[in-house]
């Protein structure tokens, strides 16, 4: 009923390029989120950006990852078009009626704060709500770590499809939807899952904090 999607695109620009790849603690930084989906058996897609942007070096390590873990993988249907496009192409090669779009670099992804979203579900398909979106008290929200029923393709695809759509925000696209929101503290009480790696200092941190 659930797959993931692992957004691994995007410039990085604050990190200087490859997030996906940099390695924290001897792992790299997708692999926290990968292996806690296989882990807890949820199979996914990881979505990377567009091909011929990048060099022989990341291509070679997109390769050696699928060779590792025979989870599908894919690119970015357009490429420069943000996380949006990350999700309509991996939605694009799932089935699952919920998908579950988590970000490559949130080292401290863990199986809790992913199932006590998951719970949600049941609540949601209810209450008629097509995603489910973890939201702090000030209205902040965590669109790349929630739920979206794989309807939302559709409206997904009309927004970038639509040339004269320039808005191609998560934030957009959830106001086309009908989201459950969920206090972020009901994922994790802390909201330490929510951190993640945007710069090298923080990675440089990082580094010294992840067991
Ligand atoms: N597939 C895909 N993933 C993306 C894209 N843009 C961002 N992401 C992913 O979305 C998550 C959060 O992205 P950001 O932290 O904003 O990363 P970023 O845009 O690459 O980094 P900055 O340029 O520093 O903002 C990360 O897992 C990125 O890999 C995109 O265009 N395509
Ligand atoms: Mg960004």
């Amino acid at each position: 009923m659930i797959s993931g999607i692992i957004l691994s695109g995007g410039k990085a620009r604050r990190m200087k390029g490859e997030k996906a790849f940099r390695i924290v603690n001897g792992k790299y930084l997708i692999e926290y989120t990968v292996n806690l989906l296989n882990e807890m058996d949820i199979p996914f897609v990881v979505v990377f950006k567009n091909d011929n942007e990048k060099s022989e070096n990341i291509k070679n390590l997109e390769k050696d990852f699928f060779k590792k873990y025979r989870q599908t993988i894919t690119w970015d249907l357009e490429s420069n078009k943000g996380p949006l496009m990350g999700i309509l192409s991996g939605m694009r090669v799932l089935n699952a009626k919920w998908v579950l779009v988590l970000p490559c670099d949130m080292p401290f992804i863990n199986r809790d704060a992913i199932g006590n979203l998951i719970k949600y579900i049941d609540i949601a398909e209810k209450e008629k709500k097509n995603c489910i979106i973890p939201m702090d008290e000030n209205g902040y929200i965590e669109p790349l770590f929630s739920l979206y029923m794989r309807s939302s393709l559709e409206i997904l695809d009309k927004m970038l499809k639509n040339p004269s759509n320039k808005n191609l925000s998560m934030r957009s696209f959830i106001e086309y939807l009908s989201p459950l929101y969920v206090d972020v503290k009901e994922i994790d009480k802390t909201k330490k899952v929510f951190i993640n790696i945007n710069t090298l200092e923080e990675l440089k941190k990082i580094n010294s904090k992840v067991q």
